[in-house]
């Protein structure tokens, strides 16, 4: 296993602790969330969880394959965790989603849970969000509109070639905008006519992040 992904195992391994006996749980997508779907077998902790909420196919089916039953988030209510990984953190736990295209379920899941647990590497950690590009999910034919308007915001917008969401739209990355102020672009990036969800996380910033690197797992709250 590489450093990174040790560290992604150790941060995975500690959002463990998070799980509520008897619970639904919130599962995010992408390689760190699958060391957590992986740990919850390894540990026998499925028994514990009655279900779980999960952001995307991937993980639904990482979840029944352990045994974990996948509900509908319209049946379930609120959760009280959601576990995920990000592609950047700031010290303000507002977050960059969206590298494996699932940031729209995984805004619905965070947005339904009370407590938001970001698990990642220590090279997700930024001072500025938008070295990563960010990601924006889009109707297809809306695309070119969209890369117009994106455009506008002074970055690089490039659609992300081949990929199809699970809910059947387009993915657009916006390149090369600093972003300084996270809040004021996600309104402004949500006012565009035929944007599905960006993949920025101001609004709803992580609650816990766990760091894990070769020095061990460090813990931030919000
Ligand atoms: O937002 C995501 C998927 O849409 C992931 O959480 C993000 O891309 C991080 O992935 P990884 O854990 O593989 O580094």
């Amino acid at each position: 296993m590489s450093p990174q992904d040790l560290a992604k195992r150790q941060a995975a391994e500690a959002a463990l602790a998070y799980i509520e006996p008897g619970e639904v749980l919130g599962v995010g997508t992408g390689s760190t969330v699958n060391h957590f779907i992986d740990l919850i077998a390894e540990k026998r902790l499925v028994a514990d969880i009655k279900g779980a909420v999960s952001s995307s196919n991937a993980s639904s089916e990482r979840l029944k394959q352990i045994g974990v039953p996948v509900l509908d988030l319209n049946q379930t209510g609120e959760l009280s965790i959601y576990v995920d990984g990000a592609d950047e953190a700031n010290p303000a736990l507002q977050l960059i989603k969206g590298g494996g295209a699932a940031l729209t379920r995984e805004k619905i899941v965070a947005a339904a849970s009370r407590k938001f647990v970001c698990i990642a590497d220590r090279s997700k950690q930024v001072d500025v969000l938008g070295k990563f590009p960010l990601p924006v999910e889009v109707i297809p034919m809306a695309q070119s509109y969209v890369g117009r308007e994106l455009f506008k915001l002074g970055g690089k917008p490039k659609l992300r070639d081949g990929v199809i969401t699970d809910n059947g739209n387009v993915i657009i990355d916006l390149h090369g905008v600093a972003i300084t102020d996270p809040l004021a672009l996600e309104t402004t990036i949500n006012q565009i006519t035929g944007v599905v969800c960006v993949g920025l996380f101001a609004r709803r910033p992580a609650d816990v992040l766990i760091v894990g690197s070769t020095d061990g797992i460090q813990t931030i709250t919000r």
